[in-house]
């Protein structure tokens, strides 16, 4: 069991994996939580000056969403087997990723269903969300309001509401799909960024996911996260830039597009 170097390089008898320890923010040798300003400057630069478009990284991160969240949550440990997945989608570039996690965790042997109340007007989402229909994923017209009926319906939920661009207060209709969710017990698994959180406070009133997958490095806000399962995703940082911004990021084990903290 060995592991890339961050520079992807493997030696002949390179060094055995270790679980990786998260260190405190910018502190030397440890990973950083990155604020919600360099989490930006990470993506526009990625985008304008490194020229990856978002259909590449949304896939990819997606892709790290539906592996990480098969990894935490076989099919295999429900006693369905199809389990049901219910992905919450919101309007920017993190419902995006929950479009393209879907359609993963449906290759993957669950069957989801997409609640996605504010569909953006862009080639983008309306090909991703054409991709989901022709699997035969289901949108569903009206949020599950009822905390109960959720738990009876489905066996885990993804928060693809909002990432690392969130700020202010929660506008509907995703105020009232939030306060739902707080009172669900299936789990929660959030994409990036726990919805409802300020990225870099945190929310103590908010959701409580049992996993949040932070893509290409945690933000600030993850140091409140107490779910079980904290994986790393988005392994598409070209090394300058992860040099660029003091990343640190911890060595993926072989091939993986993800890695658990
Ligand atoms: N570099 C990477 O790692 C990549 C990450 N990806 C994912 O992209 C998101 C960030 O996407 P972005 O489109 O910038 O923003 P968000 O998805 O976080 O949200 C933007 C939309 O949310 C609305 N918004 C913001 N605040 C509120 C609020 N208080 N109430 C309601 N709605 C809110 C906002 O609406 P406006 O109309 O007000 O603008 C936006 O529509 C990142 O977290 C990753 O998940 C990429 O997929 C790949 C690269
Ligand atoms: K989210």
């Amino acid at each position: 069991n060995f592991c890339a170097s961050p520079q992807g390089v493997t030696g002949g008898g390179g060094a055995p994996c270790r679980e990786y320890r998260a260190g405190g923010g910018a502190m030397a040798g440890g990973l950083k939580y990155l604020s919600q300003e360099e989490a930006q400057a990470v993506d526009e630069e990625l985008f304008n000056e490194y020229k990856f478009s978002v259909d590449q990284l949304m896939e990819l991160a997606g892709l790290s969403c539906a592996t990480a969240i098969a990894k935490a949550y076989p099919v295999s440990s429900f006693t369905s087997s199809l389990p049901s997945v219910l992905v919450v989608c919101g309007p920017g570039n993190n419902g995006g990723d929950g479009l393209v996690c879907a359609r993963h965790l449906k290759l993957f042997g669950y069957e989801p269903a997409i609640h996605y109340p504010k569909q953006p007007n862009k080639t983008l989402f309306e090909n991703l969300t054409t991709q989901c229909r022709k699997m035969d994923i289901p949108f569903l017209p009206e949020f599950p309001h009822e905390a109960k009926v959720i738990d009876g319906a489905y066996n885990l939920v993804i928060d693809a509401i909002f990432g690392f661009s969130f700020k202010g207060a929660v506008r509907e209709p995703f105020g009232n799909i939030l306060s739902t969710l707080k009172h669900i017990t299936v789990p929660i698994a959030s994409v990036d960024i726990p919805s409802g959180w300020d990225v870099e406070k945190g929310n103590p009133d908010g959701i409580q996911p049992d996993m949040l997958i932070s893509l290409t490095a945690p933000k600030q806000s993850a140091r409140h996260f107490t779910g079980r399962y904290h994986y790393l995703g988005g392994r598409f940082v070209p090394v300058a830039l992860q040099e660029k911004y003091k990343l640190n990021l911890p060595s993926y084990p072989e091939t993986d597009c993800v890695l658990k903290l």
